[in-house]
């Protein structure tokens, strides 16, 4: 039987670089291949269609969760986020390793139907840098950054139910951690 692909679930509050932390994964692992999510919020500048998430209304989103098509979805931030079950089991089935960069309740849900995912919380060195990093990053308004710093804490807090913790500090030492996370699963030390 063709091994099934590992998966790799990346949790972390908003703007504590798991984006970063993922693309640096993915340029030392390019044979991972990253689930693209669907939502409903707004591109951001650069963002784009079915590159970075497919950008969909919240009607088409229902009716896809109606439609039993989604492998876990939530409400973040007050948009629709989820993964697409065809698209991850078609890749999964064909043996390819697949990261996943969803929230602490997609994570969940993931775990409770594939307790085998293999999960990593990335944290932010502090609250005061997570803030200053979000306004750094200068895609968000001043609304939509008190909103995400207000779920952080209540993120953090679940850290532990993650079998890996990253402290993104040092952003080549916390890239070096994933990767030898990553290649921990696929040498069965950590799986
Ligand atoms: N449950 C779930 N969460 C997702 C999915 N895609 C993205 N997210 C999460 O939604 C949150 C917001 O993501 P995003 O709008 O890109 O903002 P960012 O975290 O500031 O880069 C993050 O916690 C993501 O991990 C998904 O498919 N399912
Ligand atoms: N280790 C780090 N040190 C300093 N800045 C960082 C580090 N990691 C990421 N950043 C910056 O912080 C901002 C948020 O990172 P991003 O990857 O977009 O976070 P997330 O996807 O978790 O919201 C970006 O401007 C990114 O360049």
């Amino acid at each position: 039987m063709k091994r099934r692909g590992n998966i790799y679930i990346v949790s972390a509050p908003s703007g504590a670089g798991k984006s970063t932390l993922c693309q640096e994964l993915l340029t030392v692992c390019p044979d991972i291949t990253y689930s693209i999510s669907h939502t409903t919020r707004a591109p951001r500048g650069g963002e784009e269609d079915g590159r970075d998430y497919h950008f969909v209304t919240r009607e088409a989103f229902q009716e896809r969760i109606a439609k039993g098509l989604m492998a876990e979805w939530a409400e973040v931030h007050g948009n629709y986020y989820g993964t697409s079950l065809e698209t991850l089991e078609a890749t999964v089935a064909q043996g390819i390793d697949v990261l996943l960069d969803i929230d602490v309740q997609g994570a969940r849900q993931m775990c409770e139907a594939l307790p085998e995912c293999v999960t990593i919380f990335i944290m932010p060195p502090s609250v005061d840098e997570l803030r200053a990093r979000l306004e750094k990053r200068g895609t968000d308004s001043p609304e939509t950054i008190e909103k995400r710093m207000a779920n952080a804490v209540g993120e953090m807090d679940q850290r532990d139910f993650y079998r890996h913790v990253i402290v993104n500090d040092d952003l080549a030492e916390a890239v070096a951690a994933f990767v030898a996370v990553v290649k921990g699963c696929r040498e069965g030390v950590n799986a």
